[in-house]
């Protein structure tokens, strides 16, 4: 019997770039395969090329031991090949009925619409969901959106489902429940292929692993238990390179003067928030009597389960939101009613947690992405491009951005690098206080190491930082200060040596 998938000598070249280069990939039935490898290793290019979204230069792709025809999502479909993108796809505005709806192959044309919200509650709830048909899409969770555009590929009845980086975008307390979910599709047999980038995530949910490095098979499709954690980081970042360092606070702490002990009382404050109300923002909830108070050179790391108004924070922090009673104080002077550019202007600098509608412009240069904020910082009306490109270049190359031109579109760049981008802009000069929300997310293993090491070094130098993440070891791992988000409100502040136990009981609210 043929695999459920194979690839075989696929190539896919962009210009004369080849981000997959003959990559033969088997994958048998019934089972849970992991793709991992570097940021810009060519996994979202490979599951692209597997779903039809893109034509291979050279080489195809068969499903069930049948050619693949390509170029079209829709064929792929039918063919039992579908795909949960890292983007989600159901539109944000549509009701959860209406949305199904509009992916549904067979639905008819015209249907009224308490027709429609009856079969997709059926539907729902015969996939073991708890998701109100009539709510809106953008007034979900992001893990309820996630799990809806699974039972959205699940009702085509794939055989083959594939999952682009499914855990960057949760909670690490909600990969247990997709993890659960993935198993449960596997045991009914259907394949599934899972790209992930954190190995402990792997070691939990795949049958076997394959590996990408730089568009190659690093490793080919292997059975989990026969490799080690050792080889398979050995696999991903190749036999030459030196093997990441992840550099932790907790660590320093331990029988060295760093870590905290560059703060003392005397440090200045640079950040202070008090009794900040705010209404809630595009994505999260409202905020409630908010304090804060960070000082030069601290880190202090904001835990808390997603949409308990960390979004909230990250927007009235940056400039974006407003709050509606309260007080934020930027080295002693207020700065509560200042956009994003005046607060810019005082230091402070952003890197968010959705970085393809906040962070950068896909369609625009690498060049004019990294420029664009010193421009209007300066408010020039001429410059030199080739100044810009220049300087560019310098700072793409700190960061060790994978890139091939300083004119390249940002959307060409893998999602990994596209995070660099950001870095290689906003930890440049002048840096007083930096707003770091999920720094890390979808990060391979020696870019997460990197950022935080950057994070951190400039915390030495002074520069106050403060960073959301859903992750608590990045948290505990970064971190001088903890503070717990619940329901809005800072439920608890805690000193960066507190027991993980003790954070996460305060993030669901039990009492420690
Ligand atoms: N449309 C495109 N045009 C030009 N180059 C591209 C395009 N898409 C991808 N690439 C290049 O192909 C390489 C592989 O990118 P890809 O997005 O597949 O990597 P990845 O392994 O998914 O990375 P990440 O983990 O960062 O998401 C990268 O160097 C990227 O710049």
């Amino acid at each position: 019997m043929p695999d459920a998938l194979e690839a075989r000598s696929l190539t896919k070249h962009f210009g004369d770039f080849a981000a997959i280069d003959d990559v033969s990939l088997s994958f048998p039935r019934g089972q849970v395969h992991a793709v991992v490898g570097q940021n810009g290793a060519g996994k979202t290019t490979f599951s692209r090329l597997i779903c039809g979204l893109y034509e291979p230069t050279a080489g195809e792709v068969l499903v069930d031991g049948t050619p693949l025809r390509v170029g079209d999502i829709r064929s792929a479909r039918q063919q039992g090949v579908d795909m949960v993108h890292q983007n989600f796809s159901l539109p944000p505005s549509f009701t959860v009925a209406e949305a199904m709806q509009l992916f549904d192959p067979g639905a008819p044309a015209v249907v009224g619409r308490r027709a429609m919200e009856r079969r997709w509650s059926e539907a729902l709830r015969r996939r073991g969901s708890a998701i109100d048909a009539r709510r809106r899409i953008r007034d979900l969770s992001v893990e309820a959106r996630q799990s809806l555009e699974i039972i959205r590929a699940l009702e085509g009845q794939p055989t083959v489902l594939l999952l682009d980086e499914p855990t960057a975008v949760l909670a690490p307390s909600e990969v247990q429940g997709l993890f659960e979910q993935v198993r449960r599709l596997r045991d009914s047999g259907l394949t599934i292929l899972i790209i992930l980038h954190k190995l402990p995530e792997v070691f939990a949910i795949a049958d076997t692993v394959s590996v990408l490095r730089e568009g190659r098979v690093a490793l080919a499709v292997t059975p989990i238990g026969e490799v080690t954690a050792e080889e398979l980081t050995r696999h991903i970042i190749g036999p030459d390179s030196e093997l990441p360092q992840a550099h932790s606070r907790a660590e320093d702490a331990v029988g060295s003067a760093t870590g905290a002990d560059h703060l003392d009382q005397a440090s200045g404050t640079v950040l202070e928030l008090e009794a900040v109300d705010a209404p809630p923002s595009a994505s999260d909830r409202s905020l409630e009597d908010v304090d804060l108070r960070v000082r030069a050179g601290e880190v202090l790391g904001i835990a808390g389960v997603e949409g308990n108004g960390q979004e909230t924070l990250l927007d009235v922090l940056s400039g974006f939101g407003r709050v509606s009673s309260g007080t934020i104080r930027l080295e002693g002077t207020e700065v509560t009613g200042l956009g994003v550019l005046a607060r810019r202007r005082r230091g402070v600098r952003f890197i968010p947690s959705d970085r393809n509608s906040q962070g950068v412009s896909l369609t625009t240069s690498l060049w004019e992405n990294i420029a664009i904020t010193d421009l209007l910082l300066e408010g020039r009306r001429w410059f030199s491009p080739r100044g810009r490109k220049a300087a560019a270049a310098t700072r793409l190359a700190t960061w060790k951005v994978k890139h091939r031109r300083v004119e390249q579109l940002a959307g060409e760049l893998s999602g990994g690098n596209v995070q660099r981008v950001i870095l290689a802009r906003e930890l440049a000069d002048g840096v007083r206080l930096v707003i770091a929300g999920n720094p890390t997310r979808g990060l391979d293993l020696a870019a997460t190491a990197f950022v935080r090491a950057g994070l951190t070094a400039l915390a030495q130098e002074g520069v106050a930082v403060v960073i959301v993440s859903a992750d608590l070891e990045e948290i505990r791992d970064v971190s001088d200060r903890i503070c717990v988000m619940r329901g809005g409100r800072i439920v608890a502040a805690l000193e960066r040596n507190a027991p993980l136990a003790t954070v996460g009981a305060a993030m669901v609210g039990d009492a420690a």
